[in-house]
């Protein structure tokens, strides 16, 4: 008990010190060190990235280390000089040109949604977001902080859209759309503008931003604009039954704590809020991915 060989202490530390590993994701795609290997003509060595990406020598070759330990990149040493190259994880996801990149995402993570988790504990003991207190903006604003910035909005729209290009045929295909011939993904002020009328409604990480009340507020107004027969497809990730796991959705629910006034649910629980509404013929699928998908009908 208690020495450095005990599992209970190595997993402890693991869990503390994994804050650490998110970091040097985020950082190394800031620096943008990944599209910079991607572009060179072959492995680069530490002064060739540092010079690169504007950093210090020290401060690089401690990063690309690191990286290598993840299996971010690969390195080899000739004539006792390391040169380093992106692995495929890195070529696929965390290069701006590949069609699957995620830094988008990192890089939105890294400058907002990191800096909420920070007062994780206030959050837990107000059980309210930490807007206020990050960025200095009313805790009602859910999306004021993630727009502060006309490059913070385009950053956080394509780390939306870059979620999608790995996970949007799982949940797209989760059930037979083609019954749907006018979908409709909704713009505007869902809360209070006119809802176009549509065959199919798709709320895509939409409720998890709100409330029980605001919820229902918003499936009432679809359901009354929805066409006889449309349906509504909600797209979200499902907690279990009892809201112990998927351990990925329980860390979204607490990150929907932080930085929002919703909460990962239930399939029940978004059964309730869509009978109540007025849909019926709920079904759900577990993709086994990331996002799970929901179809209710008028
Ligand atoms: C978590 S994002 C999900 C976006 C997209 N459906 C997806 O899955 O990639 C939530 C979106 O709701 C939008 N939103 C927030 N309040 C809204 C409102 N009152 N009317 C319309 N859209 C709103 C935000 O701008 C943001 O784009």
């Amino acid at each position: 008990m208690g020495s450095s060989e005990d599992h209970a202490y190595r997993l402890l530390n693991d869990y503390a010190n994994g804050f650490m590993v998110s970091q040097v994701l985020f950082a190394a795609c800031e620096l943008g060190v990944f599209d910079l290997l991607a572009e060179a003509p072959g492995p680069l060595d530490v002064a060739a990235v540092a010079a690169g990406v504007g950093a210090s020598a020290h401060g690089t070759e401690l990063l690309l280390d690191i990286c290598v330990s993840l299996k971010l990149l690969k390195v080899e040493t000739r004539g006792g000089k390391a040169s380093y190259r992106n692995t495929e994880l890195s070529s696929d996801y965390l290069t701006t040109v590949s069609p699957t990149s995620q830094c988008s995402m990192l890089k939105y993570m890294g400058r907002t949604s990191y800096r909420c988790w920070g007062h994780l504990a206030d959050a837990v003991r107000e059980g309210r977001n930490q807007y206020l207190e990050t960025f200095g903006v009313p805790a009602e604003e859910l999306f004021t902080a993630i727009y502060r910035s006309d490059g913070e909005r385009l950053q956080f729209m394509q780390a939306l859209q870059e979620v999608w290009s790995v996970n949007g045929r799982s949940v797209l295909t989760a059930f037979d759309l083609s019954v749907f011939p006018l979908m409709c993904d909704l713009g505007g002020d869902f809360f209070k503008d006119p809802l176009p009328e549509a065959d199919l409604y798709i709320l895509a990480r939409v409720l998890h931003d709100w409330a029980d009340g605001k919820c229902s507020h918003l499936l009432e107004r679809i359901y009354h604009t929805c066409k006889p027969g449309g349906g509504i497809l909600v797209i979200e990730s499902l907690l279990d039954e009892d809201r112990r796991g998927p351990l990925l959705t329980q860390l979204y629910s607490l990150n929907m704590l932080v930085q929002t006034e919703g909460q990962e649910r239930t399939p029940t629980q978004y059964h309730m809020l869509l009978s109540s509404a007025g849909f019926r013929d709920f079904q759900f699928k577990k993709t086994g991915a990331i996002y799970d998908a929901i179809l209710a009908r008028k």
